[in-house]
């Protein structure tokens, strides 16, 4: 879904100059720094051949450079978990000179220690040591490739569908506080509008008064019109009053912000269901998703947080933020492997360059290139 959201609209002059001001969360960076990202497209991850909807204007070479942008942004931001985890599993295979019990329990030890979690490290082992034993490895060295691909294998699934562009989406984002709800839902409006998507935001955390103050700060710097209420007012409403509005104004992506923390915690889920009732029941078959935001630096917390989200508002896809700021970075794979629910943003930093779309393949190759 956010190919569609990143990657498919076609752009006009107008929207080509406001893509080119590159908006950080923390700094404004300089107008020259063009964002194209969103022009990404295909099932492929950035190393897909480029293709564009207006060739003319976006030049091939500009284009590879962008990619190697895009990868060293993504090798940079791992680099905590490649220069501990990733490499940790190199040296375990590289560095021993027969495949033993001693080399399967080190790398259970490693994948428990980088927030793998038990469920998903036991199953990695136990399927490396038969995939061993079946392929006749005898070199540990060898062992690597078929770990690789394991973890590909893991993260790769979930559903990619197509659908008509044209069809106003409702995204409803909801996290814990402080799990970069706001940051996202701003980059993920500074890029669909790149794309040419008409963009309407909901304050829908109407709890505090500096999350509404927060979305509002962010649709001026995007150039976005928000929905919003008082605070204390019930974001039911909100959401209603903006399903409306997206409706009646023609608008491509709605984003909804919702709460992350109330007085108790079944407060807070009976709130998001009554928000994902509202919007489903006035969405007029618009497509209507629910993105969970995950704080990486959580580790095995954010696999329980997200139980209860999906329990009570089904999740239909994970934006797993902050992976920057972990050395823990497996937590990825416990995520999609215990919830199978798809990752399909990561965060690797705070510019708006580092939320990226996630390519499984790409994200190995990062790891351990
Ligand atoms: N390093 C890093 N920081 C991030 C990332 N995503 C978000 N942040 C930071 O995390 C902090 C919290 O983000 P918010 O967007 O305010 O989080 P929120 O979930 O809306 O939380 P509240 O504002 O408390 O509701 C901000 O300082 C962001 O810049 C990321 O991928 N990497």
């Amino acid at each position: 879904m956010f190919k569609k959201l990143f990657g498919r609209g076609k752009k006009k002059k107008k929207e080509e100059e406001q893509e080119q001001e590159e908006i950080e969360f923390k700094e404004e960076k300089p107008e020259e720094e063009k964002n194209t990202e969103e022009t990404q497209e295909g099932t492929g991850g950035v190393f897909s051949k480029f293709k564009t909807h207006d060739p003319d204007k976006v030049e091939i070479e500009e284009k590879e450079e962008e990619e190697e942008g895009f990868f060293s942004r993504l090798k940079n931001g791992l680099s905590k978990t490649r220069n501990s985890f990733a490499s940790q599993v190199q040296n375990l295979f590289t560095g021993r000179s027969k495949i033993d019990d001693e080399l399967y329990e080190d790398l259970e030890e490693i994948l428990i220690q980088a927030d793998v979690g038990v469920n998903t490290t036991m199953k990695l082992v136990d399927e490396l040591r038969e995939k061993a034993k079946d392929q006749g490895v005898k070199k540990p060295a060898e062992l690597h490739d078929i770990f690789k691909e394991q973890l590909s294998d893991i993260l790769s699934g979930g559903v990619d569908d197509v659908y008509d562009e044209h069809q106003l989406t409702i995204l409803m984002v909801v996290g814990v506080n402080g799990a970069g709800k706001t940051t996202t839902i701003g980059k993920i409006a500074q890029r669909a509008k790149g794309n040419n998507q008409d963009v309407l935001l909901a304050a829908g955390d109407t709890f505090r008064a500096a999350a509404i103050e927060q979305l509002e700060e962010w649709s001026n710097r995007v150039g976005v019109d928000v929905i919003s209420h008082q605070k204390g007012s019930d974001s039911a409403a909100v959401a209603y009053d903006a399903v409306q509005a997206a409706k009646s104004r023609d608008v491509d992506l709605l984003i909804v912000d919702t709460a992350g923390r109330l007085h108790t915690q079944d407060n807070l889920m009976k709130e998001l269901k009554k928000v994902r009732r509202i919007v489903g029941r006035e969405s007029d078959g618009a497509r209507v998703e629910v993105l969970l935001i995950l704080d990486a630096t959580t580790g095995q917390n954010a696999i329980s947080q997200a139980k209860t989200f999906n329990k009570d508002v089904k999740v239909d896809g994970i934006a797993l933020t902050k992976l920057d700021g972990t050395a823990k970075g497996g937590v990825i794979l416990a995520v999609k492997e215990e919830l199978g629910i798809p990752i399909k943003l990561i965060g690797v930093g705070e510019g708006i360059k580092d939320l990226q779309d996630f390519e499984p393949e790409t994200f190995i190759d990062a790891l351990f290139d």
